[in-house]
């Protein structure tokens, strides 16, 4: 597992493009057969990304988390933005289709990642961080109709935001948040720019009560996102390609423009999970 530190805004306004990449970007998340994780210091969240191919992939708790099994003090959220998979939590086997998700609660031990078909891998991508509680194991899927286990996600958390004319039309869609699928603190969800929109998050926002990861892809390999970051006028970017992870902490603004349109996911951990908590920033007060 690797470790990041928390940053000081003091300090990362003075950053090279390199430091600033070291810091915040994670390069790649998806290596086959293997699991990659981060751990975070800032809100002690843990981003990786799991890609079985020719076998499954057992999730262990590493040495660095000094528990007997990953979940033991924890909750995930899983996307999978790969081929159709399964996901087995302590013998029960859940299928993972492409662009579902899943919320697991504390204390599931056994946890595999599996995919379907080697030639079109499933590659779940996941979001950890302390829990205190254990909330229910289910399937998140956008459509479809809700069963024992699996949630659909409601109509209000589908929602359509921006312009063409401001390129920034998107839907952002809510999958783990109070209301549908109940977490200790973690929320995460996927949000998707229509053809011709390349802006996300703009006008953008603080939320000093949580921190922030986003993971970009839908890219075609020549395609980026400039995904800006650092205080509202202290601004910075990071150039961020296909199936890579950005870090925000919680001072720092999380906004991207694309050379075309993409799909990112963001996950979200702090103080609170009330995603309307938002500070706005005006266009014209960025520097
Ligand atoms: O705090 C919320 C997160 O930054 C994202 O949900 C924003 C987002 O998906 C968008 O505006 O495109
Ligand atoms: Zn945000």
């Amino acid at each position: 597992m690797e470790l990041r530190t928390a940053a000081s805004p003091r300090d990362v306004k003075h950053y090279t493009t390199e430091r600033l990449r070291e810091e915040f970007l994670i390069p790649q998340i998806f290596f086959p057969d293997d699991i990659k994780l981060v751990y975070s210091h800032i809100d002690r969240i843990i981003t990786g990304g799991a890609m079985p191919v020719a076998h499954s992939l057992k999730l262990t708790a590493g040495d660095e988390l000094r528990a007997e099994y990953f979940l033991e003090r924890r909750e995930m959220g899983i996307i999978n933005i790969g081929g159709d998979g399964t996901v087995t939590v302590d013998g029960s086997v859940h299928k993972v289709g492409s662009r579902e998700g899943m919320y697991i609660g504390k204390g599931a031990r056994d946890i595999t990642f599996a995919s379907d078909d080697a030639e079109n891998p499933a590659k779940f991508y996941l979001n950890s961080a302390p829990a205190h509680t254990s909330y229910p194991t289910v399937v998140i899927k956008q459509e479809g109709t809700p069963k024992e286990g699996v949630v659909i996600v409601k109509e209000e958390n589908k929602v359509e935001l921006g312009t063409l004319e401001d390129s920034n039309h998107r839907v952002i869609c809510k999958y783990i948040l109070p209301g549908q699928v109940e977490s200790c603190q973690l929320e995460m969800g996927m949000t998707h720019l229509e053809p011709g929109s390349v802006w996300n998050t703009m006008p953008c926002h603080t939320h000093d009560r949580r921190m922030e990861v986003y993971l970009y892809f839908d890219l075609p390999e020549d395609a980026f996102v400039m995904h800006y970051m650092g205080e509202a006028t202290q601004t910075r970017h990071i150039v961020v390609r296909n199936e890579q992870a950005v870090i925000s902490p919680s001072w720092s603004i999380h906004s991207g423009s694309g050379s075309r349109n993409y799909t990112f996911i963001w996950g979200m951990v702090g103080e609170n999970q009330d995603f309307d908590d938002m500070d706005h920033i005006p266009n014209q007060d960025l520097l």
